[in-house]
C-alpha cells in the first residue's frame, strides 16, 4: 500500500483547486476524463481554457502515448465543465492516491457528475472493435490485493469509510445513454457490461482473459475504476463508458495480438460518434429534471 502522504490529501487538493480557481472563471460542474485516444472531447468545449499538468501544483504528468496531458475548462452545450486530456494509470508508477488525485480536486471545486470515457478489450465474445459499452458495474481486480485508492486513514470531509459501490454508475444516465444513443441511430455498436481492472502495463494473457470473462467480466482495462471510487466516495454521480478498441484473445490458435497502435487506432476511428453521445446527453439533461446538474 502506498504512503499516506503520497498524494491525494486534503491540504494537497485543496491547494490544487484553489489554485485552479484563481486561475479560471469557469466554476464546473460537470468533470470529464478522456481515455486513450479520446481527448478529442475537449476539443468541442467552447471558450476553453487549457492548462498543462505539468504547471498545476501537485498533478502528475503524462506519460501515456494518446494522452495530452492537459486540463481544459470551458462550456459544453452551455454546462460549465473541466475535462482531464488524458489520465494518470497505476502503471505509470504513480502511488494510486495520485492517480486520483483529480476527482478530489473535481470535488472541491465544484463537479457534481464525471462522465469517463476508456479504451478496453471486449471480453464478451458478442463485442465487435468499435462498440461503445456503457459500463453498468465494475471488477477491481487489484482491489483484492488491498491496492483500493480509499485504503489509508479516511478524511470525512472527502466521504465515508465504507463508502458503498453497488451504485457506483448512475442508473440514470445509463438510461438517459440508451436513450440517447437510439436516437442518434447508435444502437448497432451500443452495448452495455461490466468492466474489470487490471494494473498493467502488460497485455493479459490467454488465461487471464478467459479467467476475466468467466468471472462476468465484458471488457478489460487499466484505469476508470480507481476514479470512479475516489468520486463515488466524495459524491459526485459517475456516467462511464468504454470503447472496444481489440479483441481480447481467448484462444491459443489466434493470431491477434493486442497492442497500444491499435487501441488508439479504433479510438480515432470511433471517436466522433463517442464525442456526440456525450455532448447530445449534458444537452439533454438541461430538459429533466431528474438529471438536473
Ligand atoms: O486510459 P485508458 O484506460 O483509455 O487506456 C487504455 C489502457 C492503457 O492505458 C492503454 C492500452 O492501450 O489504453
Ligand atoms: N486490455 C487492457 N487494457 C486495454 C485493452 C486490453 O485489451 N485494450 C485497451 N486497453
Amino acid at each position: 500500500m502506498s504512503d499516506i502522504n503520497s498524494g491525494g490529501n486534503y491540504e494537497e487538493c485543496r491547494n490544487t483547486a484553489d489554485w485552479l480557481l484563481n486561475h479560471t472563471q469557469v466554476r464546473p460542474t460537470v468533470g470529464i476524463v478522456c481515455g486513450s485516444g479520446l481527448g478529442g472531447l475537449a476539443g468541442m468545449l467552447k471558450d476553453p481554457q487549457v492548462f498543462k499538468y505539468s504547471d498545476i501544483p501537485n498533478f502528475p504528468r503524462s506519460t501515456v502515448h494518446g494522452h495530452a496531458g492537459q486540463l481544459v475548462f470551458g462550456t459544453l452545450k452551455g454546462k460549465p465543465c473541466v475535462c482531464m486530456q488524458g489520465r494518470f494509470h497505476l502503471y505509470e508508477g504513480y502511488p494510486i492516491q495520485k492517480i486520483t488525485l483529480p476527482m478530489r480536486v473535481f470535488k472541491l471545486m465544484g463537479v457534481e457528475t464525471v462522465i469517463l470515457t476508456n479504451a478496453a478489450g471486449g471480453l464478451n465474445q458478442d463485442f465487435k472493435v468499435g462498440d461503445i459499452m456503457i459500463i453498468k458495474d465494475h471488477v477491481n481486480m487489484p482491489g483484492f490485493a488491498g491496492n483500493n485508492p480509499l485504503a489509508g486513514p479516511n478524511d470525512d470531509r472527502f466521504g465515508v469509510r465504507f463508502p458503498c459501490m453497488s451504485d457506483a454508475y448512475d442508473r440514470e444516465l445509463q438510461q438517459l445513454a440508451h436513450e440517447v444513443a437510439t436516437e442518434l441511430g447508435y444502437s448497432d455498436f451500443l452495448r452495455e457490461g461490466v468492466y474489470c481492472v487490471l494494473g498493467g502495463p502488460s497485455f493479459e494473457t490467454i488465461a487471464e482473459c478467459r479467467m476475466l470473462h468467466r468471472l462476468g467480466g465484458d471488457a478489460v482495462g487499466m484505469s476508470t475504476v480507481h476514479e470512479v471510487i475516489v468520486a463515488r466516495h466524495a459524491g459526485m454521480r459517475c456516467f462511464a463508458m468504454s470503447l472496444i478498441t481489440n479483441r481480447s484473445v481467448m484462444d491459443y490458435d489466434s493470431q491477434e495480438r493486442a497492442n497500444h497502435e491499435e487501441v488508439l487506432e479504433t479510438s480515432g476511428q470511433r471517436s466522433k460518434q463517442m464525442e456526440k453521445l456525450v455532448t447530445t446527453m449534458l444537452d439533454r439533461l438541461d430538459n429533466n429534471k431528474n438529471n438536473s446538474f
